[in-house]
């Protein structure tokens, strides 16, 4: 049976000037699941999350969430359907106001639509609890903290509207092991809490291989070009993936294994 609860994007084609960069890519997270993406520089994965978190609307093909397709993108989605899904970006400091504390960073989300600010110190308080962020580093702006801290802040602030969907772009990449375990650690706990659906987009094999329940590889849009003649549907899963399935950690496990790097890890 089908499982309706899911983000789906369905045959997207972004092209940026004569670049096609995703050309009928279809993607799908059910909740609960953790998607691996993986792919080439320059194949679209940033691309297709941006479409996916509702932030950058694709030529052709759409986005559904739990069925229902989603008109538009950024502010001219309903408050209720745009905040069902957030994205962590690899790089904090391009993510964050820099003139933003860490405790406004946190509450811009709830503030954003109007939260009553009481409702707002409440929240924000349990996030920071959530990640791991001590009273005395939320006074501080990103350029005093480091890059680990300000990243524990995006994540606390992506889960501020508490998403159904959670598109994590490189989010580890740029992180030592040990705050690399601990937000995929935060993430795994909040995705349990919540039967969230996640996507994880990296270059780091063991990372996926540890993280993802299947993994979905993205080629370049000139070797998706070679695809069967008469598909019109271009389904990234089945044309291009080599889905591997990886059984689900505890976040023990999750923890320990990123903690310790492999050879290959990171
Ligand atoms: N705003 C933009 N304007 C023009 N070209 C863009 C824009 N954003 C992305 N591109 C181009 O689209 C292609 C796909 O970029 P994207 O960032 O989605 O790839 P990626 O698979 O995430 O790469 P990486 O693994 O290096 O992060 C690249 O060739 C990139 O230069």
């Amino acid at each position: 049976m089908t499982n309706p609860a899911h983000l789906l994007a369905d045959a997207v084609t972004v092209s940026h000037g004569r670049q096609v960069v995703l050309d009928e890519v279809s993607l799908r997270i059910d909740r609960g699941e953790t998607v691996g993406l993986r792919g080439p520089s320059g194949s679209g994965k940033s691309t297709l999350a941006r479409v996916l978190a509702l932030l950058h609307a694709p030529d052709r093909g759409r986005v559904s969430i739990d069925g229902t397709p989603v008109a538009g993108v950024r502010h001219a989605v309903p408050v209720g359907v745009r905040t069902r899904v957030a994205v962590l970006f690899q790089s904090p400091r391009a993510a964050a106001d820099p003139r933003l504390r860490l405790v406004d960073l946190v509450a811009e989300p709830l503030r954003a639509i109007r939260t009553p600010e009481r409702a707002v110190r409440e929240r924000v308080d349990e996030l920071t609890d959530l990640v791991g962020l001590t009273p005395d580093l939320l006074g501080r702006r990103p350029h005093a903290v480091s890059d680990g801290q300000l990243q524990r802040a995006c994540l606390a602030r992506a889960l501020a509207h508490r998403p159904d969907y959670l598109l994590c772009d490189e989010a580890t990449a740029m992180l030592d092991a040990s705050t690399q375990a601990h937000v995929a650690a935060v993430v795994t706990a909040y995705q349990r809490s919540r039967d969230a659906g996640v996507l994880v987009i990296s270059h780091d094999e063991p990372l996926l291989d540890r993280w993802a329940d299947r993994i979905v590889d993205l080629a370049p849009a000139a070797v998706r070009d070679r695809r069967p003649a008469g598909r019109s549907d271009a389904r990234v899963d089945q044309l291009c993936g080599s889905a591997s399935s990886a059984g689900r950690l505890s976040m023990n496990e999750l923890t320990e294994k990123t903690a310790r790097p492999g050879p290959a890890g990171p």
